[in-house]
C-alpha cells in the first residue's frame, strides 16, 4: 500500500524548534517524529511511501534515506514554491498514479489504525476518505457534515465562531482515488480543504468520512508538542537500559526507557515514565518526575528538579534548577539557581544567566544569552533568524 507525507512545512508557529530542523524532524522520545510515523506505516503495511519536501529538505533525506532500515522504500519529491497540501501531492502524481494512497502530515502523532481506513476506502466507492475524529473544540480544523452512510455532505475549513455545525474534526488524513489527479491544477497552490474538496461536494463526488478510533494529532505549536510526547510516554512498555548504568543509592520508578551510559548520583529520584538518552549524567539529590524526557549527553547538577520536561542533546542544567513543563533545545545552558516555569522553550545554544526566572509560555530564540538575574517576562528573538 502507498502513502504520501507532507514534509515541506516551515513550522512557524514552533519557533525556536524548527531553526535548527524542520518540523517532523522534532524529536519524540528522543527520536525524530517522522521516524515513528514511518515505523508505524511500516507496520500497518504502507511499504510505498513518496515524501514531499520543501522547508530543511536535506534533513529529513538525510535521517531516511531510502527508507530500507524501516522496511519500506522512500522516494522524494521537492517543492520550489509553496504549493499547497493538494499541489504538493500533484507533484509527486508519478509516484500515486495506479492505486489508492493515503495522505499524511509530516507532524502527525498517532496510533490509529490506517489500515481499517484504506481497506474501508477500498469497499465503497468514494472518491476520497478523510479520517474524522470526533473533538471538543474543532475550530482549528476543517469540519465535516457527515450522514449515517459515511458520506460527507458539508466540509469546512477553519469555521469561525457560530459556523461549527459538526464537531468532526479532519485529521489532514486522507485515502484517494488517482482520479483525484485531474481535477488538482499542476504548479499551482491548491489545498484538499480549503479547494479540492469544496469543489468535489459542489459537484455531488463522492466524499466519505471515516470516524478514526485511538490517538492523533498534528504538532502544529508547543502545547500539542507536549501533549504527543505525553501519549507516547504512556505507551512506554516497561523498562529498558540499553547498557551501562549507574545509580547510586537513588530511588528509581519505571517505566523507563534508558540509553547506554546514563549515571545517576545519591539520593535522587527518578520516576518514570521517562526517557533518557546516551551518556546523560545526573547529580545528587535531584529530582526527575513523570512524563520527561532527557537526550543524550546532558548534564543535571545536584539538587535540581525536572517536571514534565522535554530536554533535548547536549543541554547543561545547573544546581539548584526548578524546570517544570519546559522544552529545552540542543545545547542550551540554564546556569545555577534558575526557573524555567511552565511552558517554557529555550532555543538552542542558548545561555540562562544564573539567578533567573523564565516565566510561562515565554520562548528564548536560539543563542540569545540572558544576563544573570533576570526576570524574563517576553519572548526574546534573535534578529538574525527572523
Ligand atoms: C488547508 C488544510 O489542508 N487544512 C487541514 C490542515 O490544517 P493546517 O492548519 O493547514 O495544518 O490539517 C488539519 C489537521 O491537522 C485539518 O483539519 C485541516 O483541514
Amino acid at each position: 500500500m502507498k502513502a504520501c507525507i507532507m514534509c515541506g512545512g516551515e513550522g512557524t508557529r514552533l519557533r525556536p524548534l524548527t531553526f535548527a530542523r524542520p518540523k517532523p524532524s522534532i524529536p519524540i522520545l528522543n527520536k525524530s517524529s517522522v521516524v515513528h510515523l514511518i515505523e508505524h506505516l511500516s507496520k500497518e503495511g504502507f511499504n510505498d511511501i513518496v515524501i514531499t519536501l520543501g522547508y530543511m529538505a536535506d534533513k529529513i533525506e538525510e535521517e531516511l534515506g531510502d527508507g530500507r532500515i524501516f522496511g519500506v522504500h522512500i522516494d522524494y519529491v521537492y517543492e520550489d514554491e509553496k504549493l499547497g497540501t493538494a499541489g504538493g501531492v500533484k507533484n509527486a502524481e508519478k509516484y500515486l498514479r495506479d492505486e489508492p494512497f493515503m495522505v499524511l502530515g509530516g507532524d502527525h502523532v498517532l496510533n490509529l489504525n490506517l489500515r481499517e481506513m484504506y481497506r474501508f476506502h477500498e469497499i465503497t466507492d468514494s472518491l476520497v476518505t478523510i479520517g474524522l475524529l470526533s473533538i471538543d473544540d474543532p475550530r482549528e480544523f476543517g469540519i465535516a457534515d457527515m450522514d449515517v452512510n459515511n458520506r460527507i455532505h458539508r466540509f469546512l475549513e477553519k469555521p469561525g465562531s457560530g459556523e461549527i455545525f459538526s464537531n468532526l474534526a479532519s485529521t489532514g488524513i486522507y485515502v484517494c482515488d488517482p482520479s483525484i489527479f485531474d481535477m488538482i491544477p499542476a504548479d499551482t497552490k491548491y489545498d484538499f480543504a480549503k479547494d479540492l474538496f469544496p469543489d468535489m461536494l459542489s459537484r455531488d463526488m463522492k466524499i466519505n468520512g471515516l470516524l478514526a478510533r485511538g490517538k492523533w494529532t498534528d504538532v502544529g505549536n508547543a502545547a500539542a508538542y507536549r501533549q504527543a510526547q505525553r501519549w507516547m510516554l504512556e505507551e512506554l512498555p516497561g523498562t529498558t537500559i540499553a547498557g551501562q548504568f549507574s545509580a547510586k543509592d537513588s530511588r528509581i520508578t519505571g517505566p523507563l526507557q534508558l540509553g547506554h551510559n546514563v549515571s545517576v548520583g545519591s539520593n535522587s529520584a527518578i520516576v518514570g515514565p521517562i526517557v533518557i538518552g546516551e551518556n546523560t549524567v545526573i547529580g545528587d539529590n535531584v529530582l526527575i518526575g513523570p512524563y520527561t524526557t532527557i537526550g543524550s549527553n546532558c548534564v543535571i547538577e545536584n539538587d535540581s528538579r525536572i517536571l514534565s520536561s522535554y530536554i533535548f542533546n547536549d543541554v547543561t542544567i545547573g544546581s539548584n534548577c526548578n524546570v517544570s513543563g519546559s522544552i529545552i533545545d540542543n545545547g542550551a545552558k540554564i546556569s545555577d539557581n534558575c526557573s524555567l516555569e511552565n511552558g517554557t522553550v529555550i532555543g538552542p545554544a542558548a545561555v540562562i544567566g544564573r539567578n533567573s526566572t523564565i516565566h510561562s509560555d515565554i520562548r528564548i530564540w536560539p543563542e540569545i544569552k540572558v544576563e544573570e538575574g533576570t526576570s524574563v517576562k517576553e519572548d526574546i528573538l534573535n534578529e538574525s533568524y527572523v
